[in-house]
Protein backbone atom coordinates (compact mmCIF):
# COMPACT_ATOMS: atom_id res chain seq x y z
CA UNK A 1 0.00 0.00 0.00
CA UNK A 2 1.44 3.35 -0.51
CA UNK A 3 2.69 5.55 1.68
CA UNK A 4 -0.30 7.80 2.86
CA UNK A 5 1.66 10.16 4.72
CA UNK A 6 3.60 10.90 1.81
CA UNK A 7 0.78 10.94 -0.66
CA UNK A 8 0.56 14.59 -1.00
CA UNK A 9 2.78 15.76 -3.70
CA UNK A 10 2.71 12.08 -5.26
CA UNK A 11 1.13 13.70 -8.60
CA UNK A 12 3.82 16.65 -8.61
CA UNK A 13 6.51 14.62 -8.05
CA UNK A 14 5.65 12.14 -10.84
CA UNK A 15 4.69 14.64 -13.26
CA UNK A 16 5.85 17.68 -12.03
CA UNK A 17 3.43 20.35 -10.89
CA UNK A 18 2.96 23.85 -12.69
CA UNK A 19 3.21 26.83 -10.16
CA UNK A 20 3.27 23.83 -7.22
CA UNK A 21 2.32 25.58 -3.46
CA UNK A 22 3.92 23.05 -1.21
CA UNK A 23 3.12 25.18 1.45
CA UNK A 24 -0.81 23.11 1.09
CA UNK A 25 -1.72 20.88 3.86
CA UNK A 26 -1.55 17.15 2.94
CA UNK A 27 -4.53 16.06 1.78
CA UNK A 28 -4.40 13.09 4.57
CA UNK A 29 -4.17 15.86 7.20
CA UNK A 30 -6.96 17.94 5.30
CA UNK A 31 -9.21 14.60 5.86
CA UNK A 32 -8.25 14.03 8.98
CA UNK A 33 -8.93 17.67 9.82
CA UNK A 34 -12.57 17.32 8.09
CA UNK A 35 -13.44 14.05 9.85
CA UNK A 36 -12.10 15.22 13.09
CA UNK A 37 -14.06 18.52 13.11
CA UNK A 38 -17.33 16.44 12.03
CA UNK A 39 -16.31 14.11 15.42
CA UNK A 40 -15.85 17.17 17.57
CA UNK A 41 -19.21 18.56 16.23
CA UNK A 42 -21.34 15.22 16.89
CA UNK A 43 -19.88 14.85 19.90
CA UNK A 44 -20.74 18.77 21.21
CA UNK A 45 -24.19 17.76 19.64
CA UNK A 46 -24.37 14.43 21.50
CA UNK A 47 -22.99 16.43 25.48
CA UNK A 48 -25.80 19.14 24.76
CA UNK A 49 -28.57 16.15 23.91
CA UNK A 50 -27.70 13.49 25.58
CA UNK A 51 -30.82 12.26 27.35
CA UNK A 52 -31.03 11.28 30.66
CA UNK A 53 -31.00 7.25 30.64
CA UNK A 54 -34.15 5.41 31.14
CA UNK A 55 -34.78 4.12 34.79
CA UNK A 56 -36.19 0.87 33.30
CA UNK A 57 -32.55 -0.27 31.46
CA UNK A 58 -30.40 -2.39 33.40
CA UNK A 59 -27.50 -0.67 34.57
CA UNK A 60 -23.99 -1.28 33.62
CA UNK A 61 -21.88 -2.16 36.96
CA UNK A 62 -19.39 0.75 37.54
CA UNK A 63 -16.58 -1.20 36.24
CA UNK A 64 -17.91 -2.03 33.40
CA UNK A 65 -16.70 0.92 31.45
CA UNK A 66 -12.64 -0.10 32.17
CA UNK A 67 -13.79 -3.02 30.62
CA UNK A 68 -14.20 -0.72 26.87
CA UNK A 69 -10.99 -1.68 24.85
CA UNK A 70 -8.81 1.53 24.54
CA UNK A 71 -9.03 1.46 20.86
CA UNK A 72 -12.65 1.73 21.53
CA UNK A 73 -12.71 4.89 23.55
CA UNK A 74 -12.72 7.66 20.34
CA UNK A 75 -15.61 5.15 18.96
CA UNK A 76 -18.85 7.16 18.29
CA UNK A 77 -21.93 6.08 18.62
CA UNK A 78 -23.92 8.35 16.30
CA UNK A 79 -26.66 8.93 15.86
CA UNK A 80 -28.16 9.09 19.24
CA UNK A 81 -31.74 10.92 18.36
CA UNK A 82 -35.02 9.47 18.94
CA UNK A 83 -35.66 7.39 16.04
CA UNK A 84 -37.02 9.78 13.71
CA UNK A 85 -34.97 12.16 14.58
CA UNK A 86 -32.37 11.34 11.92
CA UNK A 87 -34.78 10.97 9.27
CA UNK A 88 -36.42 14.63 10.12
CA UNK A 89 -33.09 15.93 10.14
CA UNK A 90 -32.36 14.42 6.63
CA UNK A 91 -35.85 16.38 5.35
CA UNK A 92 -34.24 19.68 6.76
CA UNK A 93 -30.78 18.93 5.81
CA UNK A 94 -32.44 17.87 1.70
CA UNK A 95 -34.73 20.93 2.04
CA UNK A 96 -31.52 23.67 3.57
CA UNK A 97 -29.62 21.72 0.42
CA UNK A 98 -31.30 22.60 -2.23
CA UNK A 99 -31.98 26.38 -1.31
CA UNK A 100 -29.60 27.90 -3.81
CA UNK A 101 -28.94 31.08 -1.72
CA UNK A 102 -28.76 33.70 1.28
CA UNK A 103 -32.47 32.96 1.43
CA UNK A 104 -31.65 29.27 2.39
CA UNK A 105 -28.65 28.00 5.29
CA UNK A 106 -26.30 30.85 5.62
CA UNK A 107 -23.72 30.48 3.37
CA UNK A 108 -20.21 29.89 4.95
CA UNK A 109 -18.62 31.17 2.13
CA UNK A 110 -19.89 33.26 -1.61
CA UNK A 111 -18.11 30.31 -3.87
CA UNK A 112 -21.01 27.74 -4.97
CA UNK A 113 -20.88 24.58 -2.74
CA UNK A 114 -20.29 21.67 -4.10
CA UNK A 115 -23.32 18.71 -3.23
CA UNK A 116 -21.35 17.80 -0.45
CA UNK A 117 -20.29 20.58 0.80
CA UNK A 118 -23.95 21.41 0.45
CA UNK A 119 -24.73 18.18 3.09
CA UNK A 120 -22.21 19.26 5.77
CA UNK A 121 -23.58 23.20 5.76
CA UNK A 122 -27.28 21.56 6.03
CA UNK A 123 -25.91 19.04 8.67
CA UNK A 124 -24.61 22.08 10.75
CA UNK A 125 -27.54 24.02 10.20
CA UNK A 126 -30.58 21.39 10.82
CA UNK A 127 -31.78 23.01 14.30
CA UNK A 128 -31.34 21.13 17.51
CA UNK A 129 -34.36 18.48 17.88
CA UNK A 130 -36.15 19.64 20.01
CA UNK A 131 -36.80 16.98 23.32
CA UNK A 132 -40.12 15.02 21.92
CA UNK A 133 -42.39 12.04 23.29
CA UNK A 134 -41.58 8.34 22.13
CA UNK A 135 -41.39 8.67 18.60
CA UNK A 136 -44.96 6.43 16.74
CA UNK A 137 -43.59 3.48 15.45
CA UNK A 138 -42.60 3.79 11.35
CA UNK A 139 -45.57 3.75 9.23
CA UNK A 140 -45.71 0.57 7.74
CA UNK A 141 -46.01 2.05 3.86
CA UNK A 142 -42.83 0.57 2.88
CA UNK A 143 -45.13 -2.57 2.70
CA UNK A 144 -47.79 -0.99 0.97
CA UNK A 145 -48.21 -2.32 -2.81
CA UNK A 146 -45.73 -0.23 -4.93
CA UNK A 147 -45.82 0.41 -8.85
CA UNK A 148 -42.73 -2.66 -9.96
CA UNK A 149 -39.69 -0.47 -10.42
CA UNK A 150 -36.61 -2.55 -11.21
CA UNK A 151 -33.69 -2.65 -9.11
CA UNK A 152 -31.01 -0.84 -11.40
CA UNK A 153 -33.36 1.64 -10.99
CA UNK A 154 -33.93 1.91 -7.52
CA UNK A 155 -30.31 1.82 -7.57
CA UNK A 156 -29.29 4.73 -9.37
CA UNK A 157 -31.75 6.69 -7.98
CA UNK A 158 -31.05 5.52 -4.51
CA UNK A 159 -26.83 6.52 -5.59
CA UNK A 160 -28.13 9.32 -7.46
CA UNK A 161 -26.94 12.08 -4.96
CA UNK A 162 -23.52 10.34 -4.60
CA UNK A 163 -23.09 9.75 -8.46
CA UNK A 164 -24.19 13.16 -9.41
CA UNK A 165 -21.95 14.29 -6.87
CA UNK A 166 -18.81 12.42 -8.21
CA UNK A 167 -19.86 12.26 -11.67
CA UNK A 168 -20.68 15.80 -12.31
CA UNK A 169 -17.32 17.18 -10.62
CA UNK A 170 -15.43 14.59 -12.79
CA UNK A 171 -17.36 15.67 -15.94
CA UNK A 172 -16.53 19.64 -14.87
CA UNK A 173 -12.70 18.81 -14.54
CA UNK A 174 -11.97 16.87 -17.50
CA UNK A 175 -13.65 18.47 -19.84
CA UNK A 176 -11.28 19.91 -22.91
CA UNK A 177 -8.85 19.75 -20.18
CA UNK A 178 -5.29 17.66 -20.40
CA UNK A 179 -4.60 15.40 -17.87
CA UNK A 180 -2.04 16.72 -15.53
CA UNK A 181 -1.00 16.86 -11.70
CA UNK A 182 -3.38 19.96 -10.82
CA UNK A 183 -6.48 17.51 -12.55
CA UNK A 184 -5.43 14.36 -11.14
CA UNK A 185 -4.94 16.29 -7.19
CA UNK A 186 -8.51 17.39 -7.68
CA UNK A 187 -9.94 13.80 -9.03
CA UNK A 188 -8.22 12.67 -5.81
CA UNK A 189 -9.88 15.00 -3.67
CA UNK A 190 -13.25 14.25 -5.16
CA UNK A 191 -13.11 10.52 -4.67
CA UNK A 192 -11.62 11.46 -1.04
CA UNK A 193 -14.70 13.73 -0.27
CA UNK A 194 -16.97 10.85 -1.37
CA UNK A 195 -15.64 9.31 1.47
CA UNK A 196 -13.95 6.27 -0.38
CA UNK A 197 -10.75 6.85 1.92
CA UNK A 198 -7.46 7.64 0.78
CA UNK A 199 -6.10 4.41 -0.46
CA UNK A 200 -9.00 4.03 -2.98
CA UNK A 201 -8.55 7.93 -4.13
CA UNK A 202 -5.13 7.13 -4.52
CA UNK A 203 -5.44 4.10 -6.50
CA UNK A 204 -8.15 5.22 -8.73
CA UNK A 205 -6.34 8.69 -9.48
CA UNK A 206 -3.04 6.21 -10.45
CA UNK A 207 -5.25 3.92 -12.39
CA UNK A 208 -6.79 7.10 -14.39
CA UNK A 209 -3.46 8.58 -14.93
CA UNK A 210 -1.44 5.70 -16.05
CA UNK A 211 -0.97 6.30 -19.96
CA UNK A 212 -2.31 8.93 -20.45
CA UNK A 213 -0.42 12.16 -19.06
CA UNK A 214 -0.89 15.16 -20.97
CA UNK A 215 -3.95 13.89 -23.20
CA UNK A 216 -7.08 15.12 -22.87
CA UNK A 217 -9.32 12.23 -21.61
CA UNK A 218 -12.89 12.18 -22.10
CA UNK A 219 -14.83 12.48 -18.48
CA UNK A 220 -16.72 8.90 -19.69
CA UNK A 221 -13.25 7.09 -19.70
CA UNK A 222 -12.45 8.45 -16.47
CA UNK A 223 -15.56 7.09 -15.29
CA UNK A 224 -15.41 3.53 -16.61
CA UNK A 225 -11.89 3.70 -14.52
CA UNK A 226 -13.33 4.99 -11.37
CA UNK A 227 -16.33 1.71 -11.68
CA UNK A 228 -13.18 -0.87 -12.21
CA UNK A 229 -11.32 -0.06 -9.75
CA UNK A 230 -14.44 0.44 -6.89
CA UNK A 231 -15.73 -3.11 -8.41
CA UNK A 232 -12.05 -4.67 -7.78
CA UNK A 233 -12.21 -3.07 -4.12
CA UNK A 234 -16.17 -4.09 -3.55
CA UNK A 235 -15.73 -7.51 -5.51
CA UNK A 236 -14.27 -9.87 -2.55
CA UNK A 237 -16.38 -8.34 0.22
CA UNK A 238 -20.11 -9.13 -2.25
CA UNK A 239 -21.23 -12.11 -0.55
CA UNK A 240 -24.87 -13.31 -0.21
CA UNK A 241 -26.28 -14.39 2.74
CA UNK A 242 -26.50 -18.11 2.98
CA UNK A 243 -28.83 -19.48 5.38
CA UNK A 244 -28.34 -22.64 6.29
CA UNK A 245 -31.54 -24.30 6.71
CA UNK A 246 -30.21 -27.60 8.54
CA UNK A 247 -30.42 -25.28 11.48
CA UNK A 248 -33.77 -24.28 12.54
CA UNK A 249 -34.06 -21.61 13.55
CA UNK A 250 -31.04 -20.03 11.97
CA UNK A 251 -30.10 -17.31 14.27
CA UNK A 252 -29.37 -14.08 12.88
CA UNK A 253 -28.30 -11.46 15.55
CA UNK A 254 -28.80 -7.55 14.27
CA UNK A 255 -26.80 -5.17 15.66
CA UNK A 256 -26.28 -1.17 15.12
CA UNK A 257 -26.15 2.18 16.41
CA UNK A 258 -30.03 3.22 17.16
CA UNK A 259 -31.25 4.92 13.95
CA UNK A 260 -29.58 2.96 11.64
CA UNK A 261 -31.87 1.09 10.01
CA UNK A 262 -32.20 -2.04 12.17
CA UNK A 263 -36.13 -2.58 12.73
CA UNK A 264 -36.61 -1.62 9.42
CA UNK A 265 -34.24 -3.67 8.20
CA UNK A 266 -35.28 -7.04 10.05
CA UNK A 267 -38.73 -6.59 8.34
CA UNK A 268 -37.41 -6.04 5.06
CA UNK A 269 -35.47 -9.03 5.22
CA UNK A 270 -38.10 -11.10 6.82
CA UNK A 271 -40.32 -9.83 3.60
CA UNK A 272 -37.53 -11.46 1.31
CA UNK A 273 -37.54 -15.12 3.59
CA UNK A 274 -41.17 -15.40 3.93
CA UNK A 275 -41.10 -14.99 -0.04
CA UNK A 276 -38.82 -18.35 -0.18
CA UNK A 277 -41.56 -19.85 2.10
CA UNK A 278 -39.16 -20.15 5.17
CA UNK A 279 -41.02 -19.25 8.77
CA UNK A 280 -39.98 -15.99 10.48
CA UNK A 281 -39.47 -15.26 14.35
CA UNK A 282 -38.75 -11.98 15.28
CA UNK A 283 -37.38 -10.76 18.67
CA UNK A 284 -37.93 -7.83 19.53
CA UNK A 285 -34.81 -7.15 21.44
CA UNK A 286 -34.46 -3.59 21.38
CA UNK A 287 -36.63 -3.12 24.91
CA UNK A 288 -35.16 0.03 24.57
CA UNK A 289 -37.58 1.60 22.90
CA UNK A 290 -41.11 1.08 23.06
CA UNK A 291 -42.08 2.15 19.60
CA UNK A 292 -38.99 -0.40 18.31
CA UNK A 293 -41.15 -3.13 19.81
CA UNK A 294 -44.83 -1.72 18.15
CA UNK A 295 -42.48 -1.24 15.19
CA UNK A 296 -41.56 -4.98 14.91
CA UNK A 297 -44.93 -6.15 15.94
CA UNK A 298 -46.46 -4.12 12.57
CA UNK A 299 -43.62 -6.05 10.45
CA UNK A 300 -44.43 -9.57 11.62
CA UNK A 301 -48.10 -8.49 11.27
CA UNK A 302 -47.32 -7.39 7.31
CA UNK A 303 -45.17 -10.35 6.76
CA UNK A 304 -46.84 -13.14 8.78
CA UNK A 305 -43.71 -13.85 11.09
CA UNK A 306 -44.29 -14.51 14.94
CA UNK A 307 -43.10 -11.74 16.93
CA UNK A 308 -41.84 -12.49 20.43
CA UNK A 309 -41.66 -9.28 22.42
CA UNK A 310 -41.80 -8.28 26.00
CA UNK A 311 -42.22 -4.47 27.40
CA UNK A 312 -40.41 -1.95 27.41
CA UNK A 313 -37.21 -1.81 29.54
CA UNK A 314 -37.46 -5.93 30.17
CA UNK A 315 -34.03 -8.08 30.18
CA UNK A 316 -33.54 -8.15 26.44
CA UNK A 317 -30.89 -11.48 26.61
CA UNK A 318 -34.06 -13.03 28.39
CA UNK A 319 -36.06 -12.26 25.76
CA UNK A 320 -33.31 -13.48 23.37
CA UNK A 321 -33.44 -17.02 24.82
CA UNK A 322 -37.38 -17.09 25.49
CA UNK A 323 -37.47 -16.22 21.63
CA UNK A 324 -35.29 -19.35 20.93
CA UNK A 325 -36.32 -21.46 22.65
CA UNK A 326 -39.90 -20.82 21.23
CA UNK A 327 -38.54 -21.02 17.81
CA UNK A 328 -36.69 -23.85 18.23
CA UNK A 329 -39.72 -25.87 19.72
CA UNK A 330 -41.78 -24.56 16.70
CA UNK A 331 -39.26 -25.89 13.83
CA UNK A 332 -38.91 -22.03 12.92
CA UNK A 333 -37.09 -21.44 9.65
CA UNK A 334 -35.28 -18.09 10.71
CA UNK A 335 -34.94 -16.32 13.90
CA UNK A 336 -34.64 -12.34 13.76
CA UNK A 337 -33.04 -10.98 16.84
CA UNK A 338 -33.51 -7.08 17.37
CA UNK A 339 -31.10 -5.13 19.89
CA UNK A 340 -30.84 -2.00 21.26
CA UNK A 341 -28.72 0.27 19.61
CA UNK A 342 -28.49 2.74 22.41
CA UNK A 343 -27.73 2.27 26.30
CA UNK A 344 -25.96 4.57 28.85
CA UNK A 345 -22.74 4.20 27.16
CA UNK A 346 -20.86 2.04 25.15
CA UNK A 347 -19.58 -0.57 27.84
CA UNK A 348 -23.47 -0.51 28.42
CA UNK A 349 -24.19 -1.44 25.11
CA UNK A 350 -21.09 -4.20 24.58
CA UNK A 351 -22.01 -5.56 27.84
CA UNK A 352 -25.67 -6.07 26.34
CA UNK A 353 -24.90 -7.62 23.34
CA UNK A 354 -22.77 -9.75 24.87
CA UNK A 355 -24.81 -11.09 27.33
CA UNK A 356 -27.33 -11.94 24.90
CA UNK A 357 -24.88 -14.23 22.81
CA UNK A 358 -24.01 -15.84 25.74
CA UNK A 359 -27.37 -16.48 26.98
CA UNK A 360 -28.31 -17.44 23.36
CA UNK A 361 -25.44 -20.21 23.39
CA UNK A 362 -27.31 -21.99 26.44
CA UNK A 363 -29.80 -22.32 24.44
CA UNK A 364 -28.08 -23.21 21.09
CA UNK A 365 -24.02 -23.17 21.39
CA UNK A 366 -23.77 -22.17 17.50
CA UNK A 367 -26.00 -19.40 17.50
CA UNK A 368 -26.06 -16.63 16.45
CA UNK A 369 -25.16 -18.04 13.18
CA UNK A 370 -24.79 -14.71 11.58
CA UNK A 371 -23.95 -10.68 13.37
CA UNK A 372 -25.51 -8.60 10.97
CA UNK A 373 -24.07 -5.16 11.34
CA UNK A 374 -26.93 -2.32 10.05
CA UNK A 375 -24.76 0.74 9.76
CA UNK A 376 -25.90 3.89 8.71
CA UNK A 377 -24.34 5.26 5.56
CA UNK A 378 -24.82 8.93 6.39
CA UNK A 379 -22.51 8.61 9.27
CA UNK A 380 -19.97 8.68 7.18
CA UNK A 381 -15.90 8.12 8.12
CA UNK A 382 -17.51 7.62 11.44
CA UNK A 383 -18.76 4.17 10.27
CA UNK A 384 -15.54 2.96 10.77
CA UNK A 385 -15.36 3.11 14.18
CA UNK A 386 -18.38 1.81 14.41
CA UNK A 387 -17.93 -1.45 13.22
CA UNK A 388 -14.95 -1.81 15.35
CA UNK A 389 -16.63 -1.53 18.24
CA UNK A 390 -19.09 -4.01 17.30
CA UNK A 391 -16.71 -6.19 16.05
CA UNK A 392 -15.57 -6.27 19.85
CA UNK A 393 -18.80 -6.75 21.49
CA UNK A 394 -20.36 -8.99 18.77
CA UNK A 395 -18.24 -10.84 16.67
CA UNK A 396 -19.77 -8.98 12.84
CA UNK A 397 -20.34 -11.56 10.38
CA UNK A 398 -21.55 -9.83 7.69
CA UNK A 399 -22.62 -5.86 7.09
CA UNK A 400 -25.76 -3.97 5.76
CA UNK A 401 -25.55 -0.91 4.90
CA UNK A 402 -29.08 1.52 4.67
CA UNK A 403 -29.69 4.74 3.45
CA UNK A 404 -27.31 4.95 1.08
CA UNK A 405 -29.73 7.29 -0.69
CA UNK A 406 -29.39 9.71 1.91
CA UNK A 407 -25.79 10.91 1.45
CA UNK A 408 -23.58 12.33 -1.35
CA UNK A 409 -21.06 9.94 0.06
CA UNK A 410 -21.52 6.70 -1.02
CA UNK A 411 -18.06 5.85 -1.43
CA UNK A 412 -17.72 4.76 2.65
CA UNK A 413 -18.66 1.36 1.23
CA UNK A 414 -14.94 1.69 -0.54
CA UNK A 415 -13.33 2.53 2.50
CA UNK A 416 -15.41 -0.44 4.37
CA UNK A 417 -14.25 -2.84 2.70
CA UNK A 418 -10.71 -2.01 2.26
CA UNK A 419 -10.40 -1.69 5.91
CA UNK A 420 -12.26 -4.59 7.17
CA UNK A 421 -13.17 -7.12 4.50
CA UNK A 422 -16.21 -7.91 5.89
CA UNK A 423 -18.95 -9.07 3.36
CA UNK A 424 -21.48 -7.02 2.19
CA UNK A 425 -24.71 -8.96 2.11
CA UNK A 426 -27.42 -6.27 1.80
CA UNK A 427 -27.47 -2.24 0.42
CA UNK A 428 -30.51 -0.19 1.56
CA UNK A 429 -31.69 2.61 -0.80
CA UNK A 430 -34.82 3.99 0.84
CA UNK A 431 -37.35 2.97 3.18
CA UNK A 432 -39.58 0.82 0.83
CA UNK A 433 -39.41 -3.18 1.39
CA UNK A 434 -38.17 -3.27 -2.35
CA UNK A 435 -35.13 -0.90 -1.41
CA UNK A 436 -33.29 -3.37 -0.25
CA UNK A 437 -31.20 -5.73 -2.29
CA UNK A 438 -28.63 -8.06 -2.12
CA UNK A 439 -25.18 -6.08 -2.67
CA UNK A 440 -23.63 -6.58 -5.84
CA UNK A 441 -20.57 -4.99 -6.66
CA UNK A 442 -20.43 -4.09 -10.36
CA UNK A 443 -24.40 -2.87 -10.01
CA UNK A 444 -23.33 -0.39 -7.08
CA UNK A 445 -19.78 0.80 -8.63
CA UNK A 446 -21.64 1.55 -12.27
CA UNK A 447 -23.67 3.24 -10.32
CA UNK A 448 -22.17 5.53 -8.14
CA UNK A 449 -19.85 6.02 -11.39
CA UNK A 450 -22.90 7.30 -12.94
CA UNK A 451 -22.91 4.44 -16.01
CA UNK A 452 -25.06 2.54 -17.58
CA UNK A 453 -26.27 -0.94 -16.31
CA UNK A 454 -23.27 -3.37 -17.54
N1 LIG B 1 -33.94 6.77 3.37
C1 LIG B 1 -33.79 5.59 3.99
N2 LIG B 1 -34.31 5.42 5.20
C2 LIG B 1 -34.14 4.24 5.81
C3 LIG B 1 -33.42 3.17 5.21
N3 LIG B 1 -33.43 2.12 6.09
C4 LIG B 1 -34.10 2.53 7.18
N4 LIG B 1 -34.54 3.80 7.03
C5 LIG B 1 -35.29 4.65 7.98
O1 LIG B 1 -34.47 4.95 9.09
C6 LIG B 1 -35.25 5.19 10.24
C7 LIG B 1 -34.69 4.41 11.42
O2 LIG B 1 -34.87 3.05 11.17
P1 LIG B 1 -35.11 1.99 12.35
O3 LIG B 1 -35.29 0.69 11.68
O4 LIG B 1 -36.14 2.44 13.31
O5 LIG B 1 -33.69 2.05 13.07
P2 LIG B 1 -33.17 1.20 14.29
O6 LIG B 1 -31.73 0.93 14.04
O7 LIG B 1 -34.02 0.02 14.53
O8 LIG B 1 -33.32 2.24 15.46
P3 LIG B 1 -33.54 1.96 17.05
O9 LIG B 1 -34.77 1.13 17.15
O10 LIG B 1 -33.70 3.33 17.60
O11 LIG B 1 -32.31 1.26 17.52
C8 LIG B 1 -36.67 4.82 9.85
O12 LIG B 1 -37.37 5.99 9.57
C9 LIG B 1 -36.48 3.97 8.58
O13 LIG B 1 -37.59 4.02 7.73
C10 LIG B 1 -32.86 3.38 3.89
O14 LIG B 1 -32.19 2.52 3.27
N5 LIG B 1 -33.08 4.62 3.33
Amino acid sequence: MADETEKRGFFSRLFGRKGEAPAEEPREETARAVDEQRESEREEERAEEAPPAASTVTEPSPDAAAHVPGELAGADLQPIEPAGEAAREAAVAEELARQPGPAGAPAPEQRPLSPIEREDVAREAAPEPEPEPEPEPAPPAAVAPAPKVSWWKRLTQGLARTSSSMGGAITSLFTKRKLDATTLEDLEDILIQADLGVPAATRITEAVAKGRYDKEIPPDDVKRVLAAEVERSLAPVAHPLSIDRGRKPFVLLMVGVNGAGKTTTIGKLAAKFRAQKLSVTMAAGDTFRAAAIEQLKVWGERTGSTVISREQGADAAGLAFDALTQARRDGTDVLLVDTAGRLQNKAGLMSELEKIVRVMKKVDDTAPHAVLLVLDATVGQNALSQVELFQKAAGVTGIVMTKLDGTARGGILVALAERFGLPVHFIGVGEGVDDLEPFAARDFARAIAGLEEA
